[in-house]
C-alpha cells in the first residue's frame, strides 16, 4: 500500500521543516525511548547511577548529557590544588563554590607577583650599592662580580613565590549546566587523573608537583554525569579504582606511570561526586565488573533502549520534530521540504525491517538527513527536497551495504547467479549480510548414491553456522516427507555458492528444500525467481528478517519474481525506484513455493497433489 505524503508526516501541517518547533532542553528532544527518560529524571533527582543498554545511536550518550542539564548547577564546584610544606609530595586539596577558583588563584598570583617584584626592588639597589661603593674603592670588577653572584644566587635559591600558587584543577566558572564527561575509551591517565613526570626533580628548577597534578574525568565530572560506552573495555583494575571512586566519591590523584617522577605524588582525596552513566550493548553487560554491575543495580536504574517504536501518527509527527531536531543541531544544513520529511519517515519505517515500527537507530537515520543537506547545499538549493534524499541515500551505505554492490558486481562478472534459463538443484536464495545489505545467494543440491553402508548422510557447504546447519537438518526431515523416497540410499550434497562471510540464520530453509526436491525429482528451477522464508517441519513458510533488503538486492540482480513468506507482506517497503519492478509473490506453504519455481511438467503435477493431499489430512 502506498501511503501518501500527509499520512507519512503524521497528517502535521506544515511547508517545511522551518515551522517545527524544536524543544530546547534535551530531554524534551530524545524520541521513542520514554521509559529511560522518565528513569534519568527519577535519577537526576535522586542522584543514582544508570545503566544504559542497547544499539548504537539510539540515543545512549543523549540521555546522559540530557541528566547533567538536569542537574543543579547551584552545587557546583571548583577544585583547587595546593603546594603542600610539611610534605611535598602530598598536595592539598581545596574545594570552592563554581567560579571562586579562577579568583582565589588570580589573588595568589598577584600576590606572589607584588613579593617578586619587592625582592626585585630590594635585589637592584643592592646590586646598585654593592657596584657603586666598589667603584669609590677602585674595586669596580670585584663589585661587578660579587653583584652578579648575589644576583644569581638569590635568583634561583631563593624559593620563587609563584610556585606558592595554587593550581585551578576543575573549573566550573559560567558553566550552564553541570558538567558531562565523556570518558569512553580514556586510558587509566586521563579517568582518573595524573600527575607528570618532571625531568629536573631538583636544583631549584623543579615544578612543584601540585603544578604537575592533572585532573581526571571524574574528577571533572564532580556533581556532574560520568559517561563511560562500552564500559566493559575498561580494564578489571580501572573498573575496580571506579567502584571506589563511587563509593568514596573522592579519589585521590596519583602518577599512572611507575617509572614516572609523578609516581611519587599523590595528592590528598580529590572529590569526585558524579553519577555514573554506563552504556554498551549486551556484551559489555557480561564484561563487566560483578562488584560494579551490582552497584549500579542496587543504586541504580538499568535500561534496555528500544531499537523501534510503534508506527502511530504521534510518533511519525515526533520523526518530522526529528528531522527539524538535526537541522538544528547542525546548524549549517538547510530546511527540508514536507515531501523530503516524508522520504525520511518512510526510510524509518523500512529500517525498523519489523512490521508496524519505525527505527529509533536515530544516528543513522540523522546521517542522511546531513547528508541529502549537503546534496542540497553543493547544488545551490534552498532547500533539501525529495531527490536530495534519495542521493543521500544511495550515497550513505553502510559499509555492509558497499560491500553487497561489490558483492552483486563480481558475482555478475563471474556469472555466479543466474537469472534465466531452467536448472536442476539450483535455486537463488537471498541472505541479509551485516544488518542492512541483501544479496543473492545461489544455493545448489546435488543427490548421489549414499558412500556408506548404513544410511546416506546430509552434506551441506558454504560455511554455514549453527542456526543454517540446524535448517539444513529439519529441512531434510520436510523432504523426506514430502518426496517418500528412502533417503537413506542417497548422499545429499548442499552448496552456499560463494559465501566467504559464512550463513546464518534459517532464512533459507525454502530455498534449501527446493533445491533438493529438484534435485531428486529431476524438476528444473526458474531461475528467473528468488527466494527466501524459513520452513517449519510441518511444511509451513515462517517470516524472515531483512525481506525489504532481500528484494532490492533479487532487483538488482536483474530477477523477475520473488517468493517471500506471507506474513513478511506488510514489511516489504520498497523505494519509489524499485517498486513494480519485481513480482513479489507471498506464501504459506511449500507447496506455493514449488508451484511457483518448478518448471511445469507433469512430475511437478504429480508432486504438487502428492503434497496437497497431504496437507488436507
Ligand atoms: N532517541 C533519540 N531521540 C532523538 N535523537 C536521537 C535519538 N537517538 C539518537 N539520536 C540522534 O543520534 C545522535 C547519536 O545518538 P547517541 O550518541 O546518543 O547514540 P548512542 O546510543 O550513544 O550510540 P553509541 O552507543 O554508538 O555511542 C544524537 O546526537 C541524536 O542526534
Amino acid at each position: 500500500m502506498v501511503e501518501s505524503v500527509d499520512e507519512l508526516v503524521g497528517n502535521l501541517k506544515f511547508e517545511t521543516t522551518k515551522e517545527i518547533k524544536v524543544p530546547e532542553r534535551l530531554i524534551d528532544q530524545i524520541i521513542g525511548q520514554d521509559h529511560a527518560v522518565e528513569a534519568i529524571r527519577k535519577a537526576a533527582v535522586q542522584k543514582r547511577h544508570v545503566m544504559l543498554i542497547g544499539s548504537p545511536g539510539t540515543g545512549k550518550s543523549m540521555l546522559a548529557k540530557a541528566m547533567a542539564e538536569l542537574l543543579p548547577k547551584e552545587e557546583l564546584e571548583d577544585i583547587l590544588v595546593y603546594p603542600n610544606p610539611e610534605d611535598p609530595n602530598q598536595p592539598r586539596i581545596r574545594t570552592v563554590p563554581a567560579g571562586k577558583g579562577k579568583e582565589i588563584v588570580d589573588a595568589y598570583k598577584q600576590e606572589a607577583m607584588k613579593k617578586e617584584q619587592a625582592r626585585n626592588m630590594f635585589l637592584f639597589t643592592l646590586v646598585f650599592f654593592i657596584i657603586a661603593y666598589s667603584f669609590l674603592q677602585n674595586q669596580i670588577l670585584w663589585g661587578i662580580i660579587a653583584a652578579v653572584m648575589i644576583f644569581m644566587l638569590a635568583r634561583y635559591m631563593l624559593p620563587r613565590e609563584e610556585k606558592n600558587v595554587p593550581k585551578l584543577l576543575v573549573n566550573n566558572a559560567g558553566r550552564e549546566t553541570a558538567p558531562f564527561e565523556d570518558a569512553t575509551g580514556a586510558h587509566a591517565g586521563a579517568l582518573f587523573g595524573d600527575v607528570r613526570h618532571d625531568p629536573f626533580q631538583s636544583g631549584g628548577l623543579e615544578t612543584p608537583a601540585h603544578e604537575r597534578v592533572e585532573a581526571g574525568a571524574i574528577h571533572r565530572a564532580h556533581k556532574g554525569v560520568l559517561y563511560i560506552d562500552e564500559i566493559n573495555t575498561l580494564t578489571i583494575e580501572s573498573q575496580q579504582k571506579l567502584l571506589t571512586a563511587l563509593q568514596e566519591k573522592r579519589f585521590p590523584i596519583t602518577g599512572q606511570s611507575e617509572r614516572s617522577s609523578g609516581a611519587m605524588v599523590r595528592t590528598e582525596p580529590v572529590p569526585c561526586d558524579f553519577i555514573l552513566v554506563a552504556a554498551g550493548n549486551l556484551d559489555a553487560l557480561y564484561g563487566m565488573h560483578p562488584a560494579l554491575r551490582s552497584r549500579i543495580r542496587g543504586y541504580g536504574y538499568e535500561i534496555y533502549m528500544n531499537d523501534t517504536m510503534e508506527d502511530t501518527e504521534e510518533n511519525r509527527r515526533k520523526l518530522v520534530r526529528f528531522v527539524a531536531q538535526e537541522i538544528v543541531r547542525d546548524g549549517k544544513i538547510p530546511h527540508f521540504t514536507r515531501d523530503a520529511v516524508a522520504e525520511i519517515i518512510k526510510e524509518a519505517k523500512k529500517r525498523a525491517g519489523r512490521r508496524g515500527h519505525l527505527t529509533l537507530r536515530l544516528r543513522e537515520l540523522g546521517g542522511i538527513i546531513r547528508t541529502a543537506g549537503d546534496i542540497a547545499i553543493s547544488e545551490g538549493s534552498e532547500y533539501v527536497t525529495v531527490d536530495h534524499v534519495l542521493k543521500a541515500k544511495k550515497i550513505a551505505k553502510s559499509i555492509e551495504e558497499q560491500l553487497a554492490d561489490k558483492y552483486i558486481e563480481r558475482r555478475k562478472d563471474y556469472r555466479l547467479f543466474i537469472t534465466e534459463g531452467m536448472t536442476v538443484g539450483r535455486v537463488n536464495g537471498l541472505a541479509v549480510i551485516g544488518e542492512s545489505a541483501g544479496i543473492v545467494l545461489p544455493i545448489i543440491a546435488e543427490i548421489t548414491p549414499a558412500m556408506s553402508k548404513e544410511e546416506g548422510r546430509i552434506i551441506a557447504t558454504g560455511r554455514l553456522q549453527e542456526i543454517a546447519r540446524e535448517a539444513v537438518i529439519n529441512v531434510s526431515a520436510i523432504v523426506k516427507k514430502i518426496i517418500g523416497k528412502d533417503m537413506s540410499n542417497y548422499d545429499v550434497h548442499i552448496q552456499f555458492v560463494g559465501t566467504y562471510e559464512g550463513v546464518e540464520g534459517d532464512s533459507a530453509s525454502i530455498s534449501i528444500a527446493t533445491a533438493v526436491i529438484s534435485a531428486l525429482e529431476g524438476i528444473e528451477v526458474d531461475q528467473s525467481v528468488a527466494m527466501t522464508g524459513s520452513l517449519s517441519v510441518k511444511g509451513d513458510v515462517l517470516p524472515v528478517g531483512g525481506v525489504t533488503q532481500k528484494i532490492e538486492a533479487a532487483i538488482q540482480a536483474g530477477l523477475k519474481k520473488v517468493i517471500i513468506p506471507k506474513d513478511n507482506i506488510d514489511d516489504v517497503l520498497l523505494d519509489s525506484e524499485h517498486e513494480n519492478r519485481i513480482e513479489i509473490i507471498a506464501v504459506s506453504r511449500i507447496d506455493e513455493v514449488l508451484e511457483h519455481s518448478l518448471v511445469d511438467c507433469e512430475k511437478k503435477k504429480k508432486l504438487l497433489e502428492k503434497l496437497r493431499s497431504l496437507n488436507s489430512v
